[in-house]
């Protein structure tokens, strides 16, 4: 990561995002949550590196690569078995598990966001993230250690809400695991979708967020067994593009439509 953000600003634009692709250098398109430019670097990785890292490395692309590949690997097998246990742990049985849209570990849609939150001299008079909460199903986030990661804690007997600094410094070698808007929906709200930003400090922050969601033609909604008989669904199924789209036609954080 150091080698990509420590690249010169013209050859991290060969493989700037293009219009209509996800992959690639530039900012990330949570924009529309907040009026104000982050103060981050971003670059995206889809299904592989290669076209992009021959461009920043014609010589020597393959030690990026490598590692990505790699790193993918150990992470896809972590973050299955984390949704696995996550809805497991909410009363379904493995049958069921293995019929909801999330079930087919083969199946699952990953992206890769390599974040670079440069040092700056005033750091409360910028953002490095804005507040947004991620559409996947969870994202897990590799750091580090320099803290910058806030969630919003709800107000609660303790104190009214408040950004809450996750511990990143204080607890070294650790993941984070965010909550997205698709295992929001599919656990028909009992697991949260957590509102995050991240703060800059005066030392360089770097992060590694890998989101897991369904392919782009599957539709996501409530699983039956949770959605329960009184309550009911409270989403409307959603294809991961189709909530990311309802998310950049509204300003703000949008609350997903009730049935
Ligand atoms: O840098 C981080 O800790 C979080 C990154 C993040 O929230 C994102 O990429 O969506
Ligand atoms: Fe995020």
């Amino acid at each position: 990561m150091h080698r990509l953000f420590a690249l010169p600003a013209e050859v991290k634009l060969k493989v700037a995002k293009t219009e209509g692709h996800d992959a690639g250098y530039g900012g990330f398109p949570i924009s529309h949550f907040s009026p104000k430019f982050s103060w981050s670097e971003g670059f995206a990785i889809g299904s592989s590196p290669v076209d992009h890292a021959q461009k920043l490395w014609p010589d020597d692309y393959s030690t990026f690569c490598e590692v990505i590949e790699e790193y993918k690997k150990a992470i896809n097998s972590l973050g299955c078995r984390l949704i696995h246990a996550m809805l497991l742990s909410l009363g379904l049985s493995e049958e069921e598990l293995c019929q909801t849209p999330v079930g087919d570990s083969s199946k699952l849609k990953t992206v890769m966001h390599l974040n670079s939150y440069p040092a700056c001299t005033n750091p409360d008079r910028v953002l490095g993230l804005p507040p947004h909460t991620d559409s996947g199903c969870v994202a897990i986030v590799y750091h580090n250690g320099i803290s910058g990661l806030q969630v919003l804690r709800r107000k609660d007997d303790i104190a009214p809400t408040r950004w809450v600094m996750v511990p990143t410094a204080t607890v070294p070698n650790t993941f984070v695991v965010n909550i997205g808007d698709l295992m929001h929906v599919l656990s028909n709200g009992r697991f949260h979708n957590v509102l995050h930003r991240v703060t800059i400090s005066k030392t360089n922050r770097l992060s590694c967020a890998y989101f897991f969601g369904p392919q782009a033609d599957v539709k996501v909604g409530p699983l039956s067994k949770l959605a329960g008989l009184e309550q009911g669904p409270l989403y409307k199924p959603v294809t991961w593009p189709g909530l990311q789209k309802m998310r950049s036609d509204r300003a703000g954080l949008i609350k997903l439509g009730p049935k």
